[in-house]
């Protein structure tokens, strides 16, 4: 079994990771005061505390009423600098050597910033995180809009428009049941025109369709949880019988980006034993193990890690598959994701 110090050790891929969702609590209760937010808890111990059992809820909604204490205090290019920053440099004390964090721009405009100032405040943060970090990493933005809005035409021109400052990827995010992924189809479709990358939530809190419009209507390169692909799987101990969706999806090797943590609390999966990562990672799939939101799962990548060698009894070999895995979908360009898999990661599993 390998220990907690092993573990943060083992150099570690991101790829679904929401800044706001991330705060150290600490930050919240500081951020909050000086702009006057009213939080329901002002010791950050019992506010970190708050923010888990409230996301425990069993329901996306109910799990998403949190963030407005996190974006509540994100509204200032101070703020989401000194947020960015953090986040990177906790990520980095984690091991985890590559980052992909997303969060919406257009929900910290409340105070008058601009959608770029937004873009540039989390820039400069990623930057002086990486530059004070105790090991190394790099950080990259995705930009995510509201599936619920109707802004994503816009951030996805955004998306665009930084994609050589700091910006990889596009997303969409909220609550997934009624907001089907073919509301935002114009933005996928430019994104696509413009041979950009995007993710899309989907197969969280619905099923089957959400993957099946986000895959062959939006042309997703990769799937934030997709858990409910498991739908498509009959699986009787020993023969798996794969419907035409799953095995499209483990053809085609597009990524999941899967979160068990959070899985449990939104309701998506009933234990982290009984998580369908479980039996996706056995089948083969291109499965990645992410975070997703820090703060309110009280986790960090080498807990999820933790977590799954205790339900599957993974070891360093998984967790060089999902290092590997995550590197090879990550949305850099493939040369760059090449260097870091034959000089970081691939050398470093080799030796331990
Ligand atoms: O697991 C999730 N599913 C769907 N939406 C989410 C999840 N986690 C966070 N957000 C949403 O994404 C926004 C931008 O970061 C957050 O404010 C939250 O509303
Ligand atoms: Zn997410």
């Amino acid at each position: 079994m390998i220990s907690a110090e092993g573990l943060r050790a083992a150099p570690k891929v991101l790829l679904h990771d929401h800044l706001d969702g991330g705060l150290r609590p600490g930050t919240v209760v500081e951020l909050a005061g000086e702009v006057g937010h009213a939080l329901p808890r002002t010791d950050a111990d019992e506010l970190g505390v708050w923010f888990v059992e409230s996301a425990d809820s069993g329901s996306l909604e109910r799990y998403l009423e949190t963030f407005d204490h996190t974006v509540g205090v994100m509204q200032t290019a101070e703020a989401i600098k000194r947020v960015a920053s953090e986040c990177v440099q906790d990520l980095a004390a984690d091991g985890v050597l590559y980052a992909e964090v997303r969060y919406a721009p257009e929900q910290h405009l409340n105070r008058g910033l601009s959608l770029e100032q937004v873009v540039d405040a989390v820039r400069d943060g990623f930057e002086h995180g990486m530059a004070v970090a105790e090991r190394p990493i790099v950080a990259r933005q995705l930009l995510t809009a509201m599936r619920h809005k109707a802004r994503s035409m816009e951030i996805a021109e955004l998306a665009v428009g930084y994609r050589d400052g700091g910006v990889v990827g596009f997303d969409i995010a909220g609550a997934e049941a009624g907001f089907p992924p073919t509301r935002h189809l114009d933005a996928f479709e430019y994104l696509q025109r413009e041979n950009a990358h995007f993710t899309i939530h989907a197969g969280e809190a619905f099923g089957l369709p959400s993957i099946w419009q986000a895959i062959q209507w939006c042309g997703a390169d990769r799937l934030g949880h997709g858990v409910r692909i498991i739908d498509d799987i009959t699986y009787d101990g020993e023969q798996a019988e794969l419907g035409r969706l799953a095995a499209y999806v483990r053809d085609r090797r597009i990524p999941l980006e899967m979160c068990p943590s959070s899985n449990l609390q939104t309701g998506a999966a009933a234990s982290i034993a009984e998580h369908p990562i479980g039996l996706l990672t056995k089948l083969r799939f291109r499965v990645t193990v992410n975070t997703d939101n820090r703060l309110m799962s009280g986790t960090s990548m080498s807990r999820e890690l933790a977590l799954l060698a205790d339900a599957f009894g993974y070891g360093l070999d998984d967790f060089r598959w999902f290092a590997i895995n995550a590197m090879k979908s990550a949305f850099i360009p493939f040369d760059e994701r090449l260097k870091l898999i034959d000089e970081v990661i691939k050398p470093w599993y080799a030796s331990h």
